[in-house]
């Protein structure tokens, strides 16, 4: 089976990436919906969420279609500063006027904070609920994944060097021990996001650019970005600053869509 090979968008300052991930986005979800009356996203924490903002107000954007996951989750209650649902509903969801269905956001169940496995369990079922039976597949297949890139190469919750990274079975699992606080999370597995139709990084500012040289130049070193390769028909896609792309040679493409 052929894997995608990532595309390389970089723009010269922070409103060009945002409004062009913001069109990027659009056109995903305007297919995803002809084809079958909705959208499935999964969205990442960290810096990823502000520069979602490109999409309020954009026309086109059916946001009742929208079915939002998060591809990590700190386990930490929905309104603590350090939970990526709040940072999403801080950055993104309280602009759009109730257009998105809280019904369709789907986040960890804070009933279970002190059970991680009956947490992850559950999670997987909310998984479970969209996905099972849809396409008689293995695994989900999100329309769209959009991740972060860690300074050490981490993505969602998936670090370099990690037993978690050959996680074969499950969804969703868990993590207790990662090293970027906090240290309780959950995470989809690297073969659901491998199983997405499109999955994009956003990574911006220069403390990015030597990660960002080793992941698209090296990736015989086995990075968890750079083992994100979604199999054929699948695409990868890196939008990024010119600070962050600084020093990788990695073959640019121009943004249009
Ligand atoms: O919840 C998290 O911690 C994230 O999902 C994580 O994977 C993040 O995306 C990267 O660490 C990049 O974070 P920055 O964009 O803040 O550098």
């Amino acid at each position: 089976m052929t894997s995608a090979t990532p595309v390389l968008y970089s723009f010269p300052s922070s409103d060009l990436l945002t409004e062009s991930l913001a069109t990027y986005i659009t056109k995903i979800q305007k297919e995803a919906i002809n084809k079958k009356g909705r959208f499935t996203i999964a969205i990442s924490g960290g810096s990823l969420p502000k520069t979602l903002r490109g999409l309020i107000g954009k026309p086109g954007v059916k946001w009742d279609k929208w079915h939002v996951y998060y591809a990590d989750e700190r386990i930490v209650p929905l309104d603590d500063p350090e939970s990526n649902h709040a940072l999403c509903e801080r950055e993104l969801f309280s602009h759009l006027g109730g257009a998105l269905p809280a019904a369709q956001i789907h986040h960890i169940d804070e009933s279970l904070l002190g059970d991680i496995e009956e947490l992850t369990d559950a999670y997987e079922g909310e998984l479970i609920k969209e996905f099972a039976n849809k396409d008689a597949a293995r695994f989900p297949v999100f329309d769209l994944v959009l991740l972060g890139m860690g300074p050490d190469g981490h993505t969602a919750s998936l670090f370099p060097g990690h037993p978690l990274l050959s996680e074969a079975d499950r969804w969703v699992a868990y993590i207790e021990d990662s090293p970027k606080p906090p240290p309780k999370r959950i995470t989809l597995t690297l073969r659901v996001i491998n199983h997405a139709a499109h999955v994009a990084f956003v990574a911006s500012g220069d403390g990015k650019k030597d990660t960002l040289r080793t992941i698209l130049d090296e990736p015989e070193q086995g990075l968890p970005c750079s083992r994100v390769r979604p199999a054929h028909p699948g695409t990868v896609s890196w939008f990024v600053d010119d600070a962050a792309s600084a020093l990788t040679k990695y073959a640019r493409t121009q943004f249009g869509v």
